[in-house]
């Protein structure tokens, strides 16, 4: 089943065409990674697929609604949400930029919001004593999963993943690619992820999605973009990783 499909969608800045004609099924449960020159209209696409942009034509479905005639605040609750760096609160502690989005949805039970806190900040990967703690107090990484444990906080099916290990050192990179494999298929996730390294899209991908100028040039698995690259510009992509 498709979890977010993108139907004839146009989107323009300052009268130029970022996305024409856009089309894009994202099945349910998948990992989808998507990679492409800066500039290429990558973020766009992802923020038209929680509402953050709205189309100028065409239609974005989740879960089978047209998002235009649904609920904002609903819709962002169920697709979370991970950037690189600007993620986290700076003021707030740990836990209190983990419960966030459950504290302004209503939920202001102390002990259940902490014990979620707890759960998550477990589930990515971090001790207890990082709840009392700031994000400054935190290295790169670190601040990372908590970002990953906020966006997951509602619970959502969905995770937007906007290059977010780019920051990251190598070693700690390829640790955080290996725990949100692990998440997604612990929480059943479908996650669009995208990134500027292309060992990094063929390794999590079950699909990866190369654009270029606003367009999808190839959107197939890591195995067959490999033996049959749709261009040039993908087979110099993949160069490195073959
Ligand atoms: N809010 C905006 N107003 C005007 N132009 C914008 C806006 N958002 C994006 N753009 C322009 O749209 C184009 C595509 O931007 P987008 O952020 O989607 O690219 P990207 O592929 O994600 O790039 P990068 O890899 O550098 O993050 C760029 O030329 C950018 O300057």
């Amino acid at each position: 089943m498709d979890i977010i499909t993108l139907e004839h969608v146009t989107k323009s800045f300052d009268g130029q065409k970022i996305l024409e004609d856009f089309n894009l099924s994202v099945r349910e449960g998948e990992f989808l990674t998507v990679i492409g020159r800066s500039g290429c209209g990558k973020t766009t696409m992802l923020k038209l697929m929680n509402g953050l942009l709205t189309p100028d034509r065409g239609k974005v479905y989740v879960e089978g609604k047209n998002i235009a005639e649904t609920d904002m605040i609903s819709l962002r609750r169920r697709i979370g949400y991970v950037i690189q760096n600007r993620g986290l609160f700076p003021h707030m502690t740990v836990e209190k930029n983990i419960t966030y989005v459950p504290v302004i949805s209503g939920k202001k039970n102390k002990k259940e919001n902490h014990d979620l806190a707890l759960r998550l900040l477990k589930l990515v990967g971090l001790e207890e004593e990082k709840l009392q703690r700031y994000p400054a107090e935190l290295s790169g990484g670190q601040q990372q999963r908590v970002g990953i444990a906020r966006a997951l906080a509602a619970n959502p099916k969905i995770l937007l993943m906007d290059e977010p290990f780019g920051a990251l050192d190598e070693i700690t990179r390829q640790t955080m690619q290996d725990e949100i494999l692990r998440l997604q298929k612990e929480l059943g996730l479908t996650i669009i992820f995208i990134t500027h390294d292309i060992r990094e899209a063929m390794k999590l991908g079950d699909r990866v999605m190369v654009m270029e100028g606003g367009k999808t040039i190839q959107l197939d698995t890591p195995e067959n973009i490999c033996q049959v690259p749709a261009d040039s510009f993908v087979s110099d992509l993949i160069k490195c990783v073959l």
